[in-house]
């Protein structure tokens, strides 16, 4: 898969060269390549941004860097998935990272200042398939954050990046895992500061076991994410919980 990053802080994306996504990068897996939209200025100064039509706070990224980046990054007739960030995107969840993992090329646009001119979408919509996209209901100063955490999010679901491939059935929100959030997660040792690990997780039998961690999986996600449990598993009585 190839990965495309443009941005006005490009080194922002430096730690995308560690760990597993470094790995799968090193290895092939991904060929990841990330640009200075600057490069795509023709003034002195370089500019990429410039005051709003209609009046308004800060200043908006113009639109020609954009055109000219992904003119030159995905030409006519290239099949590839442009990603913008904005905090007005469709929210990024693990059925976006999942249908991203399967894409041969994705470009990823971070803008900054008040967000990027709308018609670079519009534009970039007649001859590829664009998603504008947010990581979460809260408000961040550019991009390249959201693009950390939808790479990282699909590459590991990318055949041969993370080694053992059946860590990511059971993992929360996992299609594989009905959408319940994990359940809690124990090693040794066995006694910690006087808590205990829960005896059925040391009695070797795994049938008991799978039904404890299906159990603490569901009123983990009745308690924290209500909404995400399956018809089956919702009760509507009040219960009086720890809040943790
Ligand atoms: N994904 C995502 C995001 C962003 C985000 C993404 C791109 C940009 C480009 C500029 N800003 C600052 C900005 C501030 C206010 C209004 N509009 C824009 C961005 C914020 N914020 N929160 C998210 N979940």
């Amino acid at each position: 898969m190839r990965v495309d990053v443009v941005s006005i802080f490009p080194d922002y994306l430096a730690p995308l060269r560690l760990s597993l996504v470094g790995k799968a990068i090193e290895t092939g897996l991904i060929d990841l390549a990330v640009h200075d939209l600057r490069d795509w200025t023709h003034d002195r100064h370089r500019t990429v941004d410039d005051t709003p039509y209609g009046g308004g706070a800060g200043m908006v990224m113009r639109p020609e860097p954009w055109g000219e980046a992904l003119d030159d990054l995905v030409p006519a007739g290239t099949d590839a998935r442009l990603l913008i960030m904005t905090p007005s995107g469709r929210p990024f969840d693990q059925r976006l990272a999942a249908e991203l993992a399967a894409e041969p090329r994705v470009i990823i646009a971070c803008g900054r200042y008040e967000g990027i001119d709308a018609r670079v979408a519009e534009h970039a919509a007649t001859r590829m398939r664009v998603d504008e996209v947010s990581i979460g209901d809260y408000v961040l100063n550019g991009g390249e954050a959201a693009a950390l955490v939808i790479i990282e999010a699909f590459a590991r679901l990318i055949p041969g990046v993370i080694g053992n491939p059946e860590s990511l059935a059971e993992e929360s929100h996992s299609a594989d895992h009905d959408q319940l959030l994990e359940y809690p997660v124990y090693t040794k040792p066995a006694a910690w500061r006087g808590l205990e690990v829960p005896e059925v997780l040391l009695s070797g039998h795994h049938g008991r076991i799978t039904a404890w961690r299906h159990e603490r999986a569901v009123e983990l996600t009745r308690r924290r994410r209500p909404e995400l449990l399956p018809d089956a598993e919702r009760t509507d009585e009040l219960e009086v919980r720890p809040a943790v």
